[in-house]
């Protein structure tokens, strides 16, 4: 498809980029020194967007290129895309549900392992040479723990059928009560927390979302409880998250995600019942790459006239 100018806003796939360049004009925002030159000069030209989920895809972008047709996020969430503006100018917005569910799911579970059996506290036990010097310390159970998920959307779920592999019974909050679902539910978010051993954050970021996880809900968890952020960092009052694990008012925390990534509160950094990862819940080469084809897959079809595979709006 020739003469179709495609811009990607941050490098996060090279095999995204090399198969985007085979098929289109591909545009690198980050290789051009002046963002506002390369806006003014390729304002026109532009029709499609390639996001990735941490990108800001916001009014001021959007409307800087009058012929843009569809916004292609290489991301499940879209809480960083102006969706609303989208739809009111007809542009079209995909992103990559279901490829990176497994993926995100196993990450969850990896996580609350890491936390309760402390997997990195020991692994730097036996690297420091501490081992032998006397054995590491006892550690906290996992099976049968109870798991409180927040959002029993397709993560949610893949999350809750694995804890149950784990003989934990499985408790949810979410918008509205999911008949067809057996788990408990619970119409509070503080009062999932109260009745959890491990709270989950696991729904998609919105303005009703947004600090999901305040003080309340910490305080309900308690000081032997767990949280679990494989969504987004603004589910969660980072700055309370911070105070309740310094204060020992919350047992643990396993995150993935941040307020304000790549920065982490180094407060963090000391505490052994936390375990930090780098945003890495779909980062696999296998999910990776099947991300990538869900973008190019939508923006084929969309230049071909034919249904978006994954289309939100
Ligand atoms: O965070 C990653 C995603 O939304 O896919």
């Amino acid at each position: 498809m020739e003469f179709i100018f495609v811009l990607m806003l941050i490098p996060r796939s090279t095999y995204l980029e090399k198969e985007l360049e085979k098929r289109f004009d591909l545009l690198k925002l980050w290789t051009f020194p002046d963002k506002t030159q390369f806006i003014k000069d390729h304002a026109e030209s532009v029709r499609a967007i390639v996001g990735s989920g941490i990108s800001t895809i916001d009014a001021d972008l959007i409307s800087a290129f009058p012929n843009l047709e569809i916004v292609a996020s290489f991301s499940v969430g879209l809480d960083n895309v102006d969706l609303e503006l989208c739809k009111e100018k007809e542009i079209r917005v995909t992103n990559t549900p279901d490829v990176l569910t497994d993926d995100v799911a196993d990450l969850a579970i990896g996580l609350m392992l890491a936390v309760l059996r402390r997997l990195c506290e020991s692994d730097r036990y036996v690297r420091a040479g501490k081992w032998k010097k006397g054995d590491y310390k006892l550690t906290t159970k996992f099976t049968g723990k109870t798991v409180g998920i927040i959002g029993l959307g397709r993560i949610g779920q893949a999350i809750a059928k694995r804890a149950e592999a784990f003989s934990c019974p499985i408790a949810y909050h979410s918008r509205s009560e999911k008949p067809d679902m057996k788990y408990k539910y619970y119409p509070s978010v503080a009062e999932l927390a109260a009745n959890s051993d491990i709270l989950v954050v696991a729904c998609a970021l919105t303005q009703e979302t947004r600090n999901i996880v305040n003080r309340e809900v910490m305080d309900a968890l308690g000081p032997k409880g767990v949280l679990i952020n494989i969504a987004r960092g603004p589910h969660v009052d980072e700055p309370e998250l911070v105070s309740a694990l310094v204060e020992g008012r919350l047992g643990g925390a396993g995150l993935d995600v941040y307020q304000n990534e790549p920065e982490v509160p180094e407060e963090l950094f000391k505490l052994e019942n936390v375990v930090l990862l780098p945003h890495v819940g779909s980062g696999t080469n296998e999910t990776r790459k099947a991300m990538a084809d869900l973008v190019i897959a939508n923006l084929e079809a969309h230049f071909s006239n034919k249904p978006l595979l994954t289309p939100v709006v």
